[in-house]
């Protein structure tokens, strides 16, 4: 397995406090499912894909391609590592960022063996010269490569081993329609649910030979933002109180973590509360825009797209609509205000939030 241009920097954005150490990583890869049936949840997509692997290997040819959209930390790497092991092919991994240039894109290419899996996390942060060289990879196996400068330059086709682009992304409206039409499937990953997130956690308590209360388990499985790279890491802070307080990983562990990394009882972190809070605050619930939200909140519009919102739309806290962002009455219950038109009038915390 090679990892071109993998250089972390590429990854897709994190929810805030998430820290991508080499250490989280290691333990990240040491934790990943080896095969579909270690996979926890995601029931539909994983049989659509067992289902297309399996009529390509009755066909003796390389599976179609690819494409895994969502939110991150939902597991797109793990399956196209597993879309890899269970074709027996090798994997090679790279990123939308790291292909600025055709020629980057097309040593990538050239160099690849007959069957192999191409990895390539936020596709759509790929450059458009490289796009363009993609597409005609994709779909003829082939690139044209060019030689020579200015009127002398000529284009020399190349035919590239058959083989299988796997596409992950958090944002797949950026996709152009060209490059989206050539995956034979698209698959859209989901937040886990509860119960799901808590064989996530029991699996990997096991693997680290963790003695974890059940009831741990399930706080933990409850605070997770519906995903499992959340729900291991706040596993591994549990570990650390357990360690640092000499006491077990038991439900108060689990509190005192959750206090010490500021998640509240929805899950929702820090930056999550920020937007709401804005979103109530200096915009009274809405309608706004995810640019301006961003702005205040002094955060990368890309993350509160692709990160924040998507969870927040799922708990019932903002909705989207056509002008913008609004929050819903859960959001004000939540973060404590009265709604407008309310009592009190205005958006006015109830109890100094
Ligand atoms: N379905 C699952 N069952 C068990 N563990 C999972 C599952 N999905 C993800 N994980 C765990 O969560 C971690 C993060 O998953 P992964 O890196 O595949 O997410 P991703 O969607 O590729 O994220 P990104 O978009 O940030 O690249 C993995 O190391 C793995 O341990």
């Amino acid at each position: 397995m090679t990892a071109p241009g993998d250089d972390g920097a590429s990854r897709a954005p994190q929810p805030a406090g998430v820290v991508e150490s080499a250490a989280e990583l290691a333990f990240e890869g040491a934790l990943r499912p080896a095969s579909f049936a270690e996979f926890v949840g995601q029931q539909k997509v994983r049989s659509q894909l067992d289902l297309l692997l399996r009529a390509a290997a009755l066909q003796q040819r390389a599976p179609d391609h690819i494409l895994l959209a969502g939110p991150p930390g939902l597991g797109k790497t793990t399956l196209a590592l597993i879309v890899a092991e269970e074709t027996g092919h090798p994997i090679r991994l790279t990123s939308g960022p790291a292909l600025q240039h055709a020629g980057d894109l097309a040593s990538v290419l050239s160099s690849l063996v007959p069957g192999e899996i191409l990895f390539i996390d936020e596709i759509h942060r790929t450059a458009r010269t490289a796009e363009e060289m993609l597409y005609l990879a994709m779909e003829d196996f082939r690139i044209d490569i060019m030689v020579g400068k200015g009127a002398g330059a000529t284009s020399v086709p190349l035919e590239l081993a058959p083989f299988t682009v796997v596409g992950a992304t958090t944002r797949a409206g950026l996709l152009p329609t060209p490059l989206r039409d050539r995956f034979g499937f698209t698959a859209h990953l989901e937040f886990y649910a509860d119960d799901e997130l808590e064989k996530v956690v029991a699996r990997a308590a096991g693997l680290l030979g963790l003695d974890v209360e059940r009831a741990a388990i399930r706080e933990i499985a409850k605070r997770s933002r519906g995903t499992p790279r959340i729900a291991n890491r706040l596993l591994r802070r549990v570990r650390d109180v357990a360690l640092v307080h000499d006491t077990p990983a038991d439900l108060a562990a689990v509190q005192h973590a959750l206090h010490v990394y500021d998640v509240d009882e929805l899950g929702l972190d820090r930056l999550d509360r920020a937007v709401l809070e804005a979103l109530i605050a200096r915009f009274e619930g809405g309608p706004v825009g995810i640019r301006t939200l961003a702005v205040t909140v002094g955060e990368e519009a890309e993350t509160v797209e692709a990160v924040v919102e998507p969870f927040l739309v799922r708990t019932g806290l903002i909705a989207r609509t056509q002008r913008g962002r609004i929050a819903t009455p859960a959001a004000y219950a939540h973060l404590g205000y009265a709604r407008p038109g309310a009592a009190t009038g205005g958006n006015v915390p109830l109890d100094g939030v």
